[in-house]
């Protein structure tokens, strides 16, 4: 996910530099999904007596009439792999759910008549265990596909399924994905993946941290917000929201609201005030490190993550130290977070909310960070973007991480009051020479190119139509400077990856040409206007955020641009444009995890669009 701070983002947006105008849209929860498989055989008995196997059934006498046929012998879990295999029934897709629900609801029947003519000895909850044995191998499908070390899947779905929900999430994003983002979001199921919270040293406090190795595009965390504020594009059109000096002030009004919601909440609820507790309040503050249990929902919550009322329970609101406190709280782990659907075919809307994920909220900022982000509803997702072992530190972007050094140390000293010490920074420091009067050259041309392609849209607005006299000299300016900085490249000693970091740090540049820039500009040129475009820089640009970070949604958004200009040039069934659409897929996963490739080409189709790969950020300092 980007993570330009919201400021930033919407100063930008101003003056027309990377996104249309911010809209609001307030997104309303839908109620839990239809198709829950886990719904039938969940939730799992708390105290479940030795699981039972068929062979200890007492097998029904034959003389019985009314007997019926009996089990020949236990029903295998190969058989739902060979099933699958046979039917050419895609692995994690709802046939396959479906298969899993009716084998369980059959195994559950017989294992009934069974007991109608056996001893009686085996309880209900028993042969729900059995039943809920039985279509573990398809939750594992389900969620990981089929070449995965089975045996870690399962001790991980056994730990974190105690209640069933992953599947529930998987499959039921999936319908909402296909919609294109046309459906209101559905209330998705929290999942704690092979986490733990820990401290983690150089004075970044605590982070999360593996306990097991994953492959990126694992899911490794699904958290529902404690509080969300959001606001919808007309709200600023009708001006409830200023605009002072290109500066949206509304992600600030939207923090005061999250403040008040949020200390209404703990007033209420004595877990959320727990939860509240647990994180920090400024930078380097030095806080114990919280059991993850304590995020764990349990059933009687729901599992939405969304604290329920506690009536009858009386507690103390929050005192006057508490309530700054709080603003601290917001100010140091509140995501921002934009989102673009789809009301209808032509009609897009933007919403702007503002709110807070506690889970995610231990996250550490790297400027290469290796877990992405999306928010569908309620519920953030957070994915492997990489291979990562046992271990390792998940750490995510805090704001916009394809800006120079400079910008993104204002950031982050501004807001959190740290100095990020990735190795893209350390190089960055350590070539500050010839890349200052880069960053100089970059951030004027930026600002001018941003203007020009602002005033284009204005005239094409006005008069229909382009007008010929008009050339983006500025655009072509800016991806200029991609060859100068090309050049300089070439004659330093680096590393492929030290190469797309520094690029991704000037990502307009190659960009110019392509993407955003070049998609706004080209969309008003006159076809034979073309031929002032510079080389295409847009495959640099792309390699540049993946190696940066690939799972982004600007990330995914340029290969998706990719993808739709290589259709264009060359037919649909080029193996080029097979190649594009594999890398944007790759992208895809890495993003918004394991899914069927129907699904991620939805995904991909629009992300060129915007839509769908929501943009989230913290939310930083006014
Ligand atoms: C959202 S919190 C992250 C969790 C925090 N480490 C904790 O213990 O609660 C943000 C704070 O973590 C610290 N932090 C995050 N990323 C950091 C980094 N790369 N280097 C140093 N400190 C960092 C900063 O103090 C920042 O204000």
């Amino acid at each position: 996910m980007s993570r330009t701070p919201v400021r930033q983002e919407i100063k930008r947006t101003h003056i027309g530099k990377r996104c249309k105008p911010v809209t609001m849209a307030r997104i309303i929860l839908l109620a839990k999904p239809k198709k829950v498989v886990t719904s039938k055989i969940s939730p799992r008995p708390p105290q479940v007596a030795k699981p039972v196997t068929v062979a200890k059934v007492p097998k029904p006498s034959r003389s019985t009439s009314q007997s019926p046929k009996p089990i020949s012998k236990p029903l295998k879990k190969e058989n739902f792999w060979n099933r699958l295999a046979i039917n050419g029934i895609p692995p994690q897709s709802p046939q396959s759910c479906e298969i899993a629900q009716a084998q369980v609801e059959q195994f559950k029947q017989q294992m009934q008549e069974y007991r109608g003519v056996g001893d009686g000895e085996t309880s209900p909850d028993e042969i729900e265990e059995s039943a809920y044995k039985e279509v573990e191998p398809l939750q594992l499908l389900q969620i990981y596909g089929p070449n995965r070390n089975m045996q870690a899947r399962r001790n991980e779905i056994n730990r974190g399924s105690e209640d069933g929900l992953e599947m529930v999430a998987a499959s039921s994003l999936e319908e909402y994905y296909l919609s294109g983002g046309k459906m209101i979001p559905p209330t998705v199921q929290e999942f704690i993946g092979p986490l733990k919270i820990n401290r983690v040293g150089d004075g970044r406090g605590r982070g999360l941290v593996l306990s097991s190795d994953v492959v990126a595009g694992e899911l490794l965390l699904i958290s529902n917000h404690i509080a969300k504020v959001s606001k919808m594009e007309t709200e600023i059109l009708e001006g409830n929201f200023a605009l002072e000096a290109g500066c949206w002030t509304g992600s600030h009004i939207l923090a005061e609201q999250l403040v008040g919601v949020l200390s209404a909440q703990a007033w209420r609820s004595s877990r959320s005030r727990a939860m509240l507790a647990t994180l920090c309040s400024r930078g380097g503050e030095e806080l114990p490190v919280p059991p993850i249990s304590l995020f764990r929902n349990d059933d009687t919550q729901g599992n939405t993550g969304c604290d329920s009322d506690t009536p009858g329970r009386s507690h103390t609101p929050f005192d006057r130290n508490e309530i700054t406190r709080l603003c601290g709280v917001v100010q140091c782990n509140a995501f921002g977070h934009t989102h673009v659907t789809r009301k209808n075919n032509k009609d897009m809307t933007r919403s702007w909310s503002c709110g807070l994920w506690i889970l995610p909220s231990f996250m550490n900022h790297s400027c290469i960070p290796n877990v992405s982000t999306v928010v569908i509803g309620d519920a953030m997702i957070v994915v492997a973007a990489r291979n990562l072992q046992c271990g390792d530190e998940l750490t995510v972007a805090y704001f916009d991480i394809f800006r120079p050094l400079k910008e993104r140390r204002a950031s982050m000293l501004h807001s959190w009051n740290f100095v990020c010490q990735c190795p893209r920074c350390i190089l960055e420091e350590n070539m500050d020479d010839t890349l200052r009067l880069i960053a100089q050259a970059y951030s004027l041309r930026e600002t001018e190119a941003a203007l020009t392609v602002q005033v284009l849209h204005i005239e094409k607005q006005r008069s229909q139509r382009w007008d010929k006299s008009w050339s983006p000299y500025s655009v072509i300016d800016l991806a200029q400077l991609a060859e100068y900085i090309e050049k300089v490249l070439y004659q330093e000693r680096l590393s492929r990856d030290e190469r797309n970091w520094i690029r991704a740090s000037f990502l307009s540049a190659y960009l110019a040409d392509g993407k955003r820039l070049m998609v706004d500009v080209r969309g008003l040129e006159e076809p034979r206007r073309r031929s002032h475009a510079r080389k295409t820089h847009i495959q640099t640009a792309l390699a540049a955020a993946k190696s940066v970070t690939p799972g982004h949604p600007q990330t995914l958004q340029i290969a998706a641009v990719v993808l739709k200009r290589a259709i264009q040039a060359y037919g649909k069934k080029s193996f080029l444009v097979e190649k594009a659409r594999k890398r944007a897929l790759g992208i895809c996963v890495r993003l918004f995890g394991p899914h069927r490739e129907e699904v991620l080409d939805k995904i991909v189709e629009a992300a060129a669009d915007d839509v769908l790969s929501s943009c989230v950020v913290f939310l930083s300092r006014p």
